[in-house]
């Protein structure tokens, strides 16, 4: 069963074309990572979703329905990447205010220590740390005991710990049967939690796979050496940068790149390999071809 649907969505601001003609359908029951650079298109695609904004062109669908529609709101949850709290009230009223909307919602103190924040019931949340705000507003989104949650960038900011009770929270949705699509930053936690990941650049899907095969994609390297030569031409390399002497190179098999060097001849000092980050992982799958 389809929970979610979009077909050939655009949707443009003004001159910017955020989303250009990206299909995704996310069946019930999935765990699905959004990834992709700043300005992808990933808020723009939840708010679309979830009815915030209509799209220039295409359909969405939510549940069915038109997101727009209060009978498709009712089973959905969703966090912003930017939620604002009523500072004078306690998270506990906070809680009860957002379950009132509900017909059947997570008592107030399951839904607190699902998300292991029954600690701050009492708390104002004016008061609270911007980690501790965080968490209460993902935990809101699943207090009307929703179908489907969009968290965008969830854990952005939240220490190892605070991350790890939220993923926990989650879990326990998911296992329950919940649907969850939610967008970060870090693959890492798109790896503890989803099994398929979308990733979108440039308004489009580039790719929509296992998060194994993402993985894959962009498990690149990045050499860096110094060198007073230019260097010759290496095979599977894919990027190169130079800072006067010092080379950056990024390629998925750094232990060949290092052994082609070697061979070429070419002399070289204060070698270092590290993982590329994603980012620059993301700008060379946007300079390959569309496989989409
Ligand atoms: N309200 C808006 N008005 C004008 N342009 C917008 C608006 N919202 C988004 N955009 C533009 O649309 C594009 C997609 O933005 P969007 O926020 O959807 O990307 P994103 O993938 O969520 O980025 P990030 O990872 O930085 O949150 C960007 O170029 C952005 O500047």
């Amino acid at each position: 069963m389809i929970l979610a649907r979009a077909v050939d969505v655009s949707r443009h601001y003004g001159d910017t074309v955020a989303l250009d003609h990206v299909s995704l359908d996310i069946a019930a029951g999935e765990i699905v990572g959004l990834l992709g650079p700043n300005g992808a298109g990933k808020s723009t695609l939840i708010s679309l979703l979830t009815g915030v904004r209509k799209p220039s062109s295409g359909q969405v669908e939510l549940l069915g329905a038109d997101p727009r529609r209060p009978e498709s709101r009712r089973h959905l949850g969703v966090t912003p990447q930017e939620t604002g709290l009523p500072g004078t009230l306690r998270v506990g009223e906070v809680v009860d205010f957002v379950r009132a909307h509900y017909p059947d919602p997570l008592p107030r103190a399951e839904l607190l220590s699902r998300f292991g924040i029954s600690d701050l019931v009492r708390r104002q949340t004016g008061g609270l740390s911007g980690g501790q705000k965080r968490r209460v507003a993902v935990a809101l989104a699943f207090a009307g005991r929703p179908k489907i949650v969009f968290l965008d960038e969830p854990t952005t900011g939240l220490d190892v710990e605070a991350r790890r009770a939220l993923w926990d929270g989650i879990r326990q949705f998911h296992a329950e049967g919940g649907t969850i699509v939610l967008t970060s930053h870090y693959l890492e936690e798109i790896e503890a939690l989803a099994r398929r990941a979308v990733v979108i650049g440039g308004g489009r899907v580039l790719v929509d796979d296992t998060v194994d095969a993402v993985r894959g994609l962009v498990a690149v390297r990045r050499v860096s050496l110094t060198s007073a030569v230019p260097l010759p031409a290496l095979d599977g390399v894919t990027a190169t940068d130079r800072e006067g002497d010092r080379w950056h190179l990024l390629s998925p098999d750094a232990d060949q790149l290092v052994r082609d060097l070697v061979t070429a001849g070419v002399t070289f000092t204060d070698l270092e390999i590290r993982p590329a980050s994603l980012e620059e992982a993301f700008l060379r799958l946007l300079e390959e071809p569309c496989p989409a």
